[in-house]
């Protein structure tokens, strides 16, 4: 059996039984029911997702898949293709705002080369091309059908090595420049969605290059005909190779258990194929920011999903995911340290019950 089947195959629901007495927990702390809100929610997820009542997460990891897309070719990007290259040295020397962000965060941070079309090299690199950049796919397919799914089973495997070494908590980040374009494409596959309301201005556009955009990718939807119900199709059709990395993430982390946290639009649109490929990867979803990108708000709808954080950010990189590190940080903090009614000696009958 492939690794992806296996995965695909051995992804299970959350643990009801720790997410009950984790609710209950919660109700015993000296506060009124349901109070603290999403920081309740969160700890009765993440229970759910490792089985246990009281959790860390104090070991977090960053992955960033870093991949070039052909279509930048057609002009539907401010920034020129190399900055695939150079952004994601920047990244490894600790100068993006991702950098920053996840050391603020006491994140570790995993780059990895899935498709670059430069050859790089730096120490802390994870190499993992799979080719020179994708197709342009307002002429042809992005990639083939093995080379999508060798780029999931990609980040499976990042996955995997995460579990060994004993992660607890794992947010997605991507650098790839047009892959604002690639994303609103297999938005547009999975969903139906209109132009107008899946196509955004990515990294910056003048309003003639954003009309382009839309039609760019308007084309490559008619040339291509993805398959709406194989995401996989989509994916090798109008994807890249960053996003087909998260979606291994996204599925290797339900599958080990792991609670994963989801960024802006690019993170979002792998984990709707993720969540295609078996809805059950949903349950181990973490939302963060709500991106400014039009797109995002149609890919939370579709999972039935909300944002966390309203930042007006709009950047990608996973630059949503270390800010919401910070808040599971601090829902794993009450349900540990606080105290019960029952140790402090005091009666909860008076509290009315308004979730
Ligand atoms: C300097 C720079 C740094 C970035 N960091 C993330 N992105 C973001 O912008 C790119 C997608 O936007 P588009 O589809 O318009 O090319 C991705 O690399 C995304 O991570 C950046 C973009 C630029 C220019
Ligand atoms: O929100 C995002 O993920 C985003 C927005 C613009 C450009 N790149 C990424």
């Amino acid at each position: 059996m492939s690794i992806l089947n296996k995965v695909l195959g051995g992804i299970k629901p959350l643990d009801n039984e720790a997410q009950v007495k984790t609710a209950e927990r919660l109700d015993s702390l000296i506060k009124p029911i349901g109070s603290l809100g999403k920081l309740e929610s969160l700890a009765i997820q993440i229970a759910g997702i490792t089985g246990e009542v009281l959790n860390k997460t104090d070991k977090k990891c960053m992955v960033v898949m870093a991949a070039d897309n052909g279509v930048v070719e057609e002009g539907v990007s401010s920034a020129p293709q190399d900055i695939t290259a150079i952004q994601t040295i920047n990244m490894m020397n600790g100068l993006t705002a991702i950098s920053v962000l996840s050391k603020q965060a006491k994140s570790d941070l995993k780059v990895v080369d899935i498709g670059i079309c430069h050859d790089i090299s730096h120490e802390k690199l994870i190499s993992r091309k799979i080719r020179m950049g994708t197709g342009n796919i307002a002429k042809g397919p992005a990639m083939d059908r093995a080379e999508a799914i060798q780029g999931i089973e990609v980040g499976i495997d990042i996955v995997q090595d995460l579990h060994k070494e004993g992660y607890n908590l794992i947010g997605t980040g991507e650098m790839g420049i047009g892959n604002t374009s690639t994303s609103s494409a297999i938005l547009i596959a999975l969903t139906g969605a209109t132009l107008e309301a899946a196509v955004g201005m990515g990294a910056g556009l003048s309003p003639e290059a954003f009309e382009k955009k839309k039609e760019v990718i308007g084309r490559a939807i008619e040339i291509n005909k993805p398959d709406k119900a194989d995401p996989i199709d989509v994916l090798a059709k109008v994807g890249g190779l960053d996003i087909a990395g998260l979606v291994g993430c996204f599925l290797g982390a339900s599958y080990y258990r792991i609670p994963i946290v989801i960024d802006g639009v690019i993170s979002a649109v792998a984990a709707l194929l993720a969540y295609k490929l078996n809805p059950l990867t949903r349950e181990y979803m973490i939302p963060s920011h709500s991106s400014l990108e039009p797109s995002y708000r149609l890919i939370m709808k579709e999972m039935n999903l909300e944002p966390n954080l309203y930042l007006n950010m709009r950047l990608g990189e996973g630059t949503g995911c270390p800010l919401m590190f910070q808040i599971i940080d601090a829902s794993m903090a009450i349900l540990k340290d606080m105290a019960t009614f029952q140790e402090m000696s005091m009666n909860n009958d008076f509290l009315i019950d308004i979730r």
